[in-house]
């Protein structure tokens, strides 16, 4: 686990452009949908690299409390630990204030140079309000986006149908009927997450009482 990324890797033929994939997230917490999309794309598209990069501030989910991005952070570096190809970023919370995508590319762009490919990677929903996203224009130019299936949203949508075909990929992922809300409300009601997430997040949430309490960051609606 490193924060700035793996060096190349040993063995990597001459002239061959790093793959980076970029999994952003809230991860309020973490679960196995977001574990098994990272896993699929980087196999399919060969990547180098996962980088998991928590959100600093999720404009599109300000209705709703959300756990503080150092607990997301902790959760995000456990649940990706055991991974040696995956990674955690700062760099969406260090820079503060709304988090933005086309920023995050950026900055990634930044830190690890110009020979490297970006893949950026999302779920059907995220893929389908991409345009609703700031500086949704430029974002093509910056990375290309692996949207993936997820339980309940078409893969196919018509808002998918105005992006540009050749700088997205729509790809089949197992199923994991998972989302953060369901965990959040799974443990305010006390029933149990295990399995949905990685078991270091049911320790860690637990030891910091996430999600327990009215009022808590759980406290959804
Ligand atoms: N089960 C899943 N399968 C595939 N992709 C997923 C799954 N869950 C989340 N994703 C994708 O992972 C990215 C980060 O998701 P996020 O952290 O918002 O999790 P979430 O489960 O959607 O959270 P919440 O329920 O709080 O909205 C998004 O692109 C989302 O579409
Ligand atoms: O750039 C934007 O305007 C924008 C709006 C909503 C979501 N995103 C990004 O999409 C990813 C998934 O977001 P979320 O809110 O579903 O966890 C994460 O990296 C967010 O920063 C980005």
């Amino acid at each position: 686990m490193t924060e700035t990324g793996l060096a190349r890797r040993p063995g990597t033929p001459r002239g061959h452009r790093y793959r980076l994939g970029v999994m952003g997230g809230t991860f309020d917490p973490i679960h196995h949908g977001h574990l098994v999309a990272a896993s699929e794309v980087a196999s399919r598209f060969g990547l180098d690299e996962v980088v998991f990069v928590p959100t600093g501030v999720p404009w599109q989910k300000k209705h709703r409390d959300v756990s503080t991005a150092e607990d997301r952070y902790l959760m995000t570096t456990i649940a990706t630990a055991s991974n040696p190809r995956f990674t955690v970023s700062r760099v969406d919370i260090e820079r503060g204030g709304d988090t933005y995508t086309v920023d995050t590319l950026k900055d990634l762009r930044a830190e690890r140079g110009d020979d490297v490919d970006l893949f950026f990677i999302t779920g059907a929903d995220a893929l389908a309000q991409i345009l609703t996203w700031r500086g949704a224009d430029e974002l093509f130019e910056l990375a290309h986006f692996v949207g993936v299936t997820r339980p309940g949203v078409e893969l196919h949508s018509p808002a998918v149908g105005h992006l540009p075909p050749d700088k997205i990929t729509l790809m089949e992922v197992p199923a994991l009927a998972i989302s953060s809300t369901a965990c959040r409300a799974r443990t305010q009601e006390g029933e149990p997450i295990w399995y949905l997430v990685p078991d270091g997040i049911v320790q860690y949430i637990a030891k910091r009482g996430l999600y327990a309490h009215p009022g808590d960051p759980s406290d959804a609606s």
